[in-house]
């Protein structure tokens, strides 16, 4: 027998008050998120755009084009300050901070709260598998501190200078044919094929040989730029599984996984078959010889990964560097230009003595230096970032951060802020890294990241770049084809120059 109480309810569940009681649940989501991401809650204390109901800001963030994201979270600074916040569904809070003091605490003081975290590791993991970019804890450490043995001053002065002087006499050797021949060269396709062929040459033992075809286009290459930009689109966008769907780019994607996957298991497979016979241990030969603490070695995949992510880090960011800075070299926007270029040839000439530069020689050209970090100011080869907060946190301005939440920061925004760099912050100013007293903490100039993730090719990074520019600027003048355009960059994780810099080359007059 059924009680009163049961009948009376069955009486009550008609359909009419079912879609009243739905009717009530819907109004009563739509109150609570009516200005925050579902999921999200609002927070009166952080400042940000007003978001829709139930989706946030996703509205703004989908259509905000992608080679505009800088100039749109830089105007957001502007209005809002230095911290403010959106929400976004399925991802949850995100916090934008444009502060040297909130910075260094969430890459240096309190490292620990912050992690890459699950959503970048699975957004990231068709580019980047299990390497050390995306690891975290345990995974991240051991790696870290394998990759930092070929980073020491003896391996600089007795062998990476020297790959990077060989190199760039392949490239000076290429520039004079087009000289003569008055032909317009993309110096940023150069400049790839200049760091892939030396970073394969010092971690891998092998050149990938692609400076020798300088007009070929490397497969590697152009698969893996495809699939950055695509990748990128996964870390901004929420709707990036629907709109790989609709515009079909699973299939691009698999493909270009699949040829710069195979190119790493060769680098592997080679080596196994050649042996390594040298005395000084590359970074594969670091890898393959790597056990656990089980004495187990590495898999195939997880060597593949380590040479892929090493790859990344080693090519595109100083190629990048170097373009930006070239242009920001010549280009007309740039006021003292011509004083700037006959500064750096001035302290070329001094250092070097009409020798090749070596590991000694490029410490000593600090205008060299102070023009490669200018550019990286301006344009650096990581122009955004993004942890997650694994740990509820306060900030030193009492901003309070929820487990869960992600925070980003550009170093792009930071390296255009008067209140860091002064109100000449967007002029292209060398002088300013040699007049003043002391350098700039990393966390006023994250361009190579702050505290213990600190990028550990820094050093590779600017001695190579001061060798290839060096050797450049002491036989050749540049001119740009279009002097007068101000270039953008192609959306993706790191910042290539979009269009390439077209130049036509003439052999220097002494
Ligand atoms: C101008 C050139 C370069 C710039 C601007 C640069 C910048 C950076 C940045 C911003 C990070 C942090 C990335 C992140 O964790 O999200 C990083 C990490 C790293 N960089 Fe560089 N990098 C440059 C060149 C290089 C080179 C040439 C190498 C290798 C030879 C290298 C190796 C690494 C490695 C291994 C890490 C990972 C560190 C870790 O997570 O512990 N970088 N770099």
């Amino acid at each position: 027998m059924q009680s009163t109480v049961t009948q009376t309810l069955i009486k009550l569940l008609t359909r009419k008050n079912l879609s009243r009681l739905l009717g009530l649940y819907i109004a009563w989501i739509l109150l609570k998120y009516r200005r925050t991401a579902l999921g999200t809650t609002h927070r009166k204390d952080l400042p940000g755009p007003r978001g829709w109901p139930l989706l946030g800001n996703l509205v703004s963030i989908i259509t905000v084009p992608l080679t505009q994201i800088g100039e749109y979270n830089m105007s957001m600074h502007e209005k809002y300050g230095k911290v403010y916040s959106f929400t976004v569904p399925f991802k949850g809070r995100m916090i934008h901070i444009n502060d040297v003091e909130i910075l260094d605490h969430v890459l240096r003081t309190n490292f620990w709260a912050y992690e890459k975290g699950p959503m970048l590791q699975q957004t990231l993991a068709d580019l980047l598998g299990r390497g050390i970019f995306s690891a975290d804890g345990a995974h991240w450490k051991w790696q870290r501190k394998m990759a930092s043995n070929i980073f020491n001053v003896r391996a600089f002065r007795d062998y990476t200078s020297n790959v990077f002087t060989h190199e760039a006499k392949i490239v000076i050797e290429y520039f004079n044919k087009m000289a003569d021949e008055g032909k317009v060269v993309d110096m940023q396709e150069i400049f790839y094929k200049f760091t892939l062929d030396s970073f394969g040459e010092v971690s891998f033992g092998q050149s990938f040989g692609c400076l020798l075809h300088p007009e070929r286009e490397v497969e590697f290459a152009a698969a893996f730029d495809r699939l950055n930009t695509i990748v990128f689109d996964r870390v901004i966008r929420a709707d990036w599984k629907i709109r790989e769907a609709v515009l079909g780019l699973q299939k691009q994607v698999q493909h270009d996984k699949a040829i710069i996957t195979d190119f790493a298991y060769n680098v592997i497979r080679e080596r196994r078959q050649q042996g390594y016979h040298k005395q000084h241990r590359d970074l594969l030969q670091l890898c393959m010889d790597y056990t656990d603490d089980q004495g187990q070695p590495l898999s195939d995949e997880m060597l593949k990964d380590m040479v892929l992510n090493f790859i990344i880090a080693g090519r595109d960011t100083t190629a990048q560097a170097l373009t930006w800075m070239f242009w920001s070299m010549h280009a007309r926007a740039t006021k003292d230009a011509a004083e700037i270029q006959a500064k750096m040839r001035h302290e070329i000439d001094s250092v070097l003595q009409n020798e090749d530069p070596t590991y000694e020689t490029t410490k000593k050209m600090k205008y060299a230096e102070a023009c490669m970090y200018e550019a990286l100011r301006l344009y650096p080869s990581v122009p955004r970032n993004i942890k997650e907060c694994v740990q509820d946190d306060v900030w030193p301005d009492g901003t309070k951060v929820e487990k869960g939440t992600f925070v980003l920061w550009s170093p792009w925004i930071m390296g255009r802020t008067t209140a860091i760099w002064g109100q000449d912050a967007t002029e292209y100013r060398p002088e300013r890294w040699v007049e003043s007293a002391s350098k700039p903490s990393p966390a006023q100039f994250p361009a190579f990241h702050v505290g213990p993730r600190i990028c550990l090719g820094q050093q590779f990074a600017t001695i190579e770049g001061i060798t290839l520019a060096s050797m450049l600027f002491a036989h050749f003048e540049f001119e740009l084809v279009d002097p007068e355009r101000k270039p953008g960059y192609v959306p993706g994780l790191t910042m290539p120059m979009d269009g390439g810099l077209p130049v036509r080359i003439k052999r220097r007059q002494k």
